[in-house]
């Protein structure tokens, strides 16, 4: 269930007459999203999304609309929202902020093989080079400064050996931040949430990303950590896949060869990208958000990514190498 305000015909034809987009011949409620009310929009010009946002205000939305459309100008296929006459990308439907975007062929694919891997690494290395140049800034707001606010809040739900691992990883992470390798390492505005969900394939070619909501600046190697610990994973043990990684980085470093203090600090930006996660769905799940209506994901699925990256550190560099 995810339309959480109602909307009717007329009152979604008022918007697209504004965006010049025809006449609206159906609307359709999505049922898959948790955090916005979406709705595919049929015209006699084409297949839209129109988007009413729940959570996230006016003032907030510029940077993801624009960094959305900075990257489907530069052939990401990302959905870029339509502008009215005057260039506005944001409305307001029902009270809350709203816009359309081109509704993007294909559905995800949530067993990835090989093939898929190697298509996301490479889609990943073209959004990094391409967001070079964007020059909105926002902070990942799901990054460091979130990890240590957040962590006193679920600490005291969890275990003692939970405890020890969160607080230690999060001193780890501290420690890091404050590195001059860290501070040399590439970043720019990423995704920071490629999760197999957010992607779409269509006749095994990938034809789509989209849910660019958690989107802020922050290092390449957090950005490739993210993408690893989700689309290259042994389910069973969170362990990475090494076929699945191998394709995925190879991909990544054929479009954009990883500097050697990247391939340096991969496990540790693997290590935080995990923790990132855990923090969050541990978050979710002991202090859930009032009249939200999302089922928590499992918060242990990312404790044992974290357990394995921690264990064994060097797996993804040996996969690096053999890459070499
Ligand atoms: N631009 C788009 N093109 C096609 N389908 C989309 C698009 N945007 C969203 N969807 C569909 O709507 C669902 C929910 O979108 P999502 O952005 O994940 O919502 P939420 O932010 O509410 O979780 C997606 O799983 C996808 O099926
Ligand atoms: N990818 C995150 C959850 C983010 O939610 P989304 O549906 O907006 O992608 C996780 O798996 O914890």
């Amino acid at each position: 269930m995810a339309v959480y305000t109602e909307v009717s015909v007329p009152q979604a034809q008022a918007l697209i007459d504004q965006l010049g987009l025809g006449k609206v011949l159906s609307l359709q409620g999505i049922q898959g999203g948790i955090e916005n009310t979406n709705y595919f929009v049929t015209t006699d010009s084409g297949e839209y999304v129109l988007t009413l946002f729940e959570r996230l205000t006016a003032e907030q939305l510029p940077f993801y609309l624009q960094l959305t459309r900075h990257l489907a100008q530069r052939g990401i296929p990302a959905p870029a929202p339509y502008a009215d006459a005057s260039g506005h990308l944001l409305f307001t439907l029902q009270d809350k902020p709203a816009v359309v975007v081109d509704k993007l062929p294909g559905k995800s694919e949530l067993e990835p093989g090989v093939a898929h891997c190697s298509q996301v690494g490479e889609l990943l290395a073209r959004m990094h080079l391409a967001a070079q140049d964007f020059t909105l800034h926002q902070p990942n707001l799901r990054g460091l400064h979130w990890w240590n606010a957040t962590a006193p809040q679920v600490l005291p739900h969890l275990g003692t050996a939970q405890r020890a691992m969160l607080e230690d990883e999060l001193a780890h992470q501290n420690a890091l931040a404050a590195s001059t390798a860290y501070g040399a390492l590439p970043r720019s505005a990423v995704h920071a949430d490629l999760f197999r969900d957010n992607v779409m394939f269509e006749h095994a070619r990938l034809s789509g990303v989209f849910d660019f909501y958690f989107a802020g600046v922050d290092t390449w190697m957090f950005d490739l950590g993210v993408v690893l610990n989700d689309w290259c994973i042994d389910r069973q043990s969170g362990a990475l896949e090494p076929l699945r990684a191998s394709a995925l980085l190879a991909a990544y470093q054929q479009k954009r060869p990883m500097l050697p203090v990247e391939r340096r600090l991969l496990p540790d930006l693997l290590r935080a990208a995990a923790l990132r996660f855990w923090i969050s769905r541990l978050w979710d799940f002991y202090l859930p958000r009032e009249a939200a209506m999302l089922v928590p994901h499992d918060p242990t699925h990312f404790e044992r990514i974290l357990q394995d990256r921690r264990r064994a550190p060097h797996a993804v560099s040996a996969l690096l190498d053999a890459a070499h």
